[in-house]
């Protein structure tokens, strides 16, 4: 808004200043589905008001009359067959019964006689070339879900209405609505005194105002989820460690782990410490950082992706648990990709090893998907607006997450966040939820790695692991603090980057 104080826009210094309420206007929210509404004419403005009108009620019902009538009217009365098209001259009938009349001829007189008919029935009118003549204007609208704003200017700037709209629609994430939904069966379930009632909804939604540190609900399904889930695997991978690895055996190998550990370690930490900065943070690409930082330090290729597959099960899990903590996880969505996600990763460690040989056409496919995805994101920034498209099928998208993932070595973050941020979900709670998610979906691929290929290089392992642990903490904080664009920018280049340099690689050449 800055440049509408420089030179741009010069107002006048003598303007006086109105001294009356700024704006008298009352808003209310209309029941139009249970009202009758007219709008007489068919044009540009027929249409944007009937659009206006249908995308907030759907139901409504409403009679459009007009001799020409706008083909985008035709279509978007395809969707809503209770709106009533009469093509034909404006006549004094089309008044009775109803509740509201919007009149948006191009006949000046017209509106005006139509609108003293309207009067005398003391049916409410807005008349759209003429603010002084409307009993209500139409305001520009915020959705997300439940939670609707209404803005008016006071008829002084429809287009500032509409900006404030966008910036209103950017500041609010989608998650609200969750909130609302919550808050509404806790308002019906409270009972007895008026006045203790509203204390305590007010003591509920104070964090939505003055950010406090989250407590955990204590019995949330999404908390009762992870705690069973992560006894199940604590059980399985000490079932397996035990069964292929017995107690005796353990005890000698802590003794020449000891025994072995040296400087280098210190690397590993370091090793473990980037990755999981970025990938707590951004949501992704703990494999890829950490497995390309071990190599320039010349740790074999194999030793590098199994120990990263293991070391994964730790680190994402106190990541996950950070998230859990600061309050980034959606637990609708957490719960809609854990399961698939982790079934494609079983099916995809499992299948690995008969398809080891395609591994070189498999990784610059999927690094060309999230290439694109990587693009998306940029795209979306840079346009500004980014329209939310609801990813329809979500447990495709993470059991193919998880199976890519356990057979490229990484690419859960990059393919189910990318995809969601590059619909335009919120990129905190999708990063919190897909980081949650993937401690689970870790645990499932380095399972059957294991049961395959037995555990080795515990240096580096225990490496990663310290690094990656204490580095998690900052990552949800920074995923909390840095601004939503901020966060699209550095996913979207971090993933063009990690993408190009997979497709390089694969390059015969
Ligand atoms: C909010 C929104 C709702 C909707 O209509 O759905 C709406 N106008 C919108 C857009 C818009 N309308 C116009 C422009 C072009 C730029 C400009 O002219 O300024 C744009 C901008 C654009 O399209 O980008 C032209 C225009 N509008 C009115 C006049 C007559 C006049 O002022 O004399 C003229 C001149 C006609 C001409 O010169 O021929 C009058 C009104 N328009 C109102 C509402 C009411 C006051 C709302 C408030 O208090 O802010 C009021 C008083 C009565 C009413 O219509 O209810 C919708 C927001 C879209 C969104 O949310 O995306
Ligand atoms: N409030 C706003 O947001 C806003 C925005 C832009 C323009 N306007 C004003 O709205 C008016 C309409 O603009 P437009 O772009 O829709 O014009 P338009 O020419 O596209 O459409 C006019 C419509 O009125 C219909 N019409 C003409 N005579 C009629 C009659 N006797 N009975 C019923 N319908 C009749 C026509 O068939 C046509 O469908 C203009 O006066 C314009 O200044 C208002």
């Amino acid at each position: 808004m800055d440049n509408l104080q420089d030179d741009n826009i010069t107002l006048s210094p003598a303007a006086p200043v109105a001294v009356e309420a700024a704006n008298p206007l009352f808003p209310v929210f209309l029941k139009l589905e249970e009202l009758h509404t007219l709008v007489v004419g068919g044009g540009a403005v027929g249409l944007e008001k009937l659009s206006a009108i249908l995308a907030n009620s759907p139901k409504a019902q409403v009679r459009l009359v007009a001799p020409e009538i706008h083909v985008d009217i035709w279509a978007l009365v395809a969707k809503h067959p209770q709106v009533e098209l009469v093509v034909r001259e404006f006549q004094e009938n089309d008044l009775a019964d109803k509740d509201i009349v919007l009149i948006a001829t191009d006949d000046h007189v017209l509106n005006k006689a139509i609108r003293d008919l309207a009067k005398s029935r003391k049916i409410l009118t807005n008349v759209a070339d003429t603010p002084q003549q409307c009993d209500f204007y139409l305001g520009s609208v915020v959705q997300k879900g439940s939670l609707k704003f209404g803005i008016s200017t006071n008829g002084k700037s429809p287009t500032v209405a509409k900006r404030v709209k966008e910036v209103l629609h950017e500041a609010f994430p989608e998650e609200i609505d969750q909130v609302l939904g919550k808050m509404g069966k806790i308002r019906a379930q409270l009972n007895g005194d008026f006045a203790e009632k509203v204390k305590q909804l007010n003591t509920l939604t104070e964090g939505l105002v003055r950010p406090v540190p989250k407590k955990k609900a204590r019995f949330s399904l999404t908390s009762v989820l992870v705690t069973l889930f992560a006894a199940i695997a604590l059980m399985i991978t000490g079932h397996l460690l035990f069964t292929y690895i017995p107690l005796q055996s353990i005890g000698n190998a802590a003794m020449d782990v000891a025994g072995q550990i040296d400087s280098d370690i210190l690397v590993f930490i370091l090793a473990g410490f980037v990755a999981q900065l970025i990938d707590g943070a951004l949501g992704m690409a703990y494999g890829v950082s950490a497995t390309t930082f071990l190599l320039s330090f010349g740790v074999s290729p194999v030793a590098a992706s199994a120990s990263v597959h293991a070391s994964e099960i730790f680190t994402s899990g106190v990541s996950g648990w950070m998230h859990l903590k600061f309050g980034n996880v959606n637990s609708k969505l957490f719960k809609n990709i854990v399961l698939p996600g982790v079934l494609g990763a079983i099916l995809g460690a499992y299948l690995l090893f008969s398809f080891e040989e395609y591994l070189f056409i498999i990784k610059p496919i999927v690094a060309l998907y999230t290439l694109v995805l990587g693009i998306l994101i940029l795209r979306k920034v840079l346009r500004k607006k980014v329209k939310k498209q609801p990813v329809k099928r979500l447990g495709f998208l993470a059991t193919a997450g998880g199976f890519l993932d356990a057979i490229g070595g990484g690419g859960w973050g990059p393919i189910v966040s990318s995809t969601l941020i590059a619909k335009g979900r919120n990129p905190m709670y999708t990063i919190g939820s897909v980081n949650l998610a993937e401690f689970f979906v870790s645990i499932a691929s380095s399972a059957t790695f294991v049961a395959f290929a037995g555990i080795s290089h515990w240096q580096v392992i225990l490496g990663l692991i310290l690094g990656g642990s204490i580095s998690a903490p900052i990552g949800a904080r920074l995923a909390r603090k840095l601004p939503v664009k901020t966060m699209m920018i550095i996913v979207g280049i971090v993933v063009i980057i990690v993408s190009l340099r997979l497709i390089v690689m694969a390059l015969p050449f």
